[in-house]
């Protein structure tokens, strides 16, 4: 014993060497142990799910993954291998993995797949932001929405919609994460989650003699809008070499940024908190989806069971919807529906997805280079951002005067600054969910 102590005493600059080298090895091999438990235990449950005896003439599902495998700085096809796929294979699913070649690839497979019961999307946001957009802009999008629900995979870089629908496992490790997005799928629990619809102006000037140019199609955003200089900080903190810690590429972002302004004007429907008004307007819309849904049902009935049309005419009049009492008298609003207009001078804008039909909208300070730098670091911290005015709406344009930022950012996906029209669409898409 006093001799290997001696050894490790002479030689002292080694053992230190081995001990770090060996103390990383065992942590390295005890995290690769409790991720093959994890995996394990997973691929028990989803082989569950595949050896459940199929109803008499069912087909197993069948899902259309689309990758991209720059997603993630490149690590996303590795990742989708090692935590997501097979738990797909295992529970009986038949995979089609379409890897996307180009930008906005997603968003035209989007637009025409067929013949799939599942649309999963192995990305980050900027994948996602595409593939709904491609959905949305279908001809037969009313349908499309409800014949295919949509499955995140996050395997993406920063994944803020992939962390909104699983809120409770976003501070998991990521072995953990991307395994329960995917038995989200495999266990078919859904719900559906809000859109923010996007029409860019279209200002672009257009050549004598030219074909006038069709309407530009609105894009459709699930996380939201940013402009300003934080957007321009990120973009900045994103272009840097990874290998840089987290504190040094925020500090540096900030730093570098140049100082600017967004100047803009701002039109909006504020937020009723529910009025005679908007709650008329909320019945005759329910009136009319279900009216169209009865007359939908008739006619694949009638199509199906010709005969049984006098019974059906029977039964649906016992199968009439509740007349409701009304409990609470409500008041008009005479604000409700009513336009209202700002001016800002502001160092950022948000509009983000707020959730029940809203949109939030968050305007910062005009802030000096050192305020900046402080409300920079405090968010690095994740502490919650200070902002001067909040607000929620419906719907919002957003019309900016020369001078301030020239791109924007949708989903961090980059576009060019046009006078923009934002508007809440409630409950649109299907999204699985743990
Ligand atoms: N084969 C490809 N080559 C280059 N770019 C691609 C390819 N396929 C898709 N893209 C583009 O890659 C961009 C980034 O994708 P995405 O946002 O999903 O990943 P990310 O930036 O790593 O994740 P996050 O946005 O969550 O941080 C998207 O704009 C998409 O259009």
């Amino acid at each position: 014993m006093a001799k290997v102590v001696k050894t490790l005493r002479t030689h002292w600059k080694k053992s230190t060497f081995a001990a770090i080298l060996g103390y990383y090895g065992l942590d390295y091999a005890y995290d690769r142990h409790k991720t093959f438990l994890l995996m394990r235990d997973y691929s028990q449950q989803a082989l569950a799910h595949g050896r459940r005896k199929l109803p008499d003439g069912a087909k197993n599902k069948h899902i259309t993954l689309l990758l991209n495998p720059t997603a993630g700085n490149r690590k996303s096809k590795a990742r989708l291998e090692k935590y997501a796929e097979p738990l797909l294979h295992l529970s009986g699913f038949l995979v089609n993995i379409v890897k996307t070649e180009r930008i906005d690839e997603a968003r035209d497979l989007a637009g025409i797949i067929e013949r799939t019961n599942v649309i999963a999307v192995a990305g980050g946001d900027g994948t996602v932001f595409e593939t709904i957009t491609g959905l949305l802009r279908r001809e037969d999008a009313e349908e499309a929405v409800l014949r295919y629900p949509v499955g995140i995979i996050p395997v993406g870089t920063e994944n803020q919609f992939g962390k909104q629908l699983l809120k409770s496992f976003r501070n998991d490790p990521e072995p953990k994460f991307i395994a329960e997005a995917a038995m989200a799928i495999v266990n078919h629990r859904m719900r559906p989650a809000d859109v923010m619809e996007i029409k860019i102006a279209d200002t672009d000037k257009q050549d004598e003699g030219e074909e006038p140019k069709a309407p530009r199609k609105p894009f459709y955003s699930l996380v939201g809008v940013n402009l300003g200089q934080y957007r321009e900080a990120k973009k900045i903190k994103e272009e840097m070499p990874s290998f840089f810690g987290q504190l040094f590429t925020s500090f540096w972002s900030l730093l570098r940024v140049q100082p600017l302004i967004v100047k803009a004007q701002l039109n909006y429907i504020p937020t009723c908190s529910g009025c005679a008004k908007c709650k008329k307007e909320e019945e005759e819309k329910l009136e009319q989806s279900r009216a169209k849904a009865a007359a939908e049902k008739k006619q694949t009935e009638e199509t199906k069971y010709p005969q049984s049309s006098i019974w059906s005419r029977i039964t649906s009049i016992f199968s009439r919807s509740p007349v409701l009492a009304d409990s609470d008298v409500l008041v008009e609003n005479p604000d409700c529906g009513v336009q209202k207009s700002i001016c800002i001078e502001s160092s950022e804008l948000n509009v983000m997805v707020a959730g029940g039909g809203k949109l939030k909208v968050e305007i910062g300070g005009r802030l000096g280079r050192t305020d900046f730098m402080i409300e920079g670091l405090r968010r690095h911290r994740g502490e919650s951002p200070n902002y001067k005015m909040t607000l929620e709406c419906k719907e919002i344009e957003i019309c900016p005067v020369e001078g301030g930022p020239e791109y924007f950012s949708i989903d961090n996906e980059e576009f060019e600054v046009k006078r923009v029209k934002l508007k809440a669409i409630k409950d649109r898409v299907y999204f699985f969910v743990p």
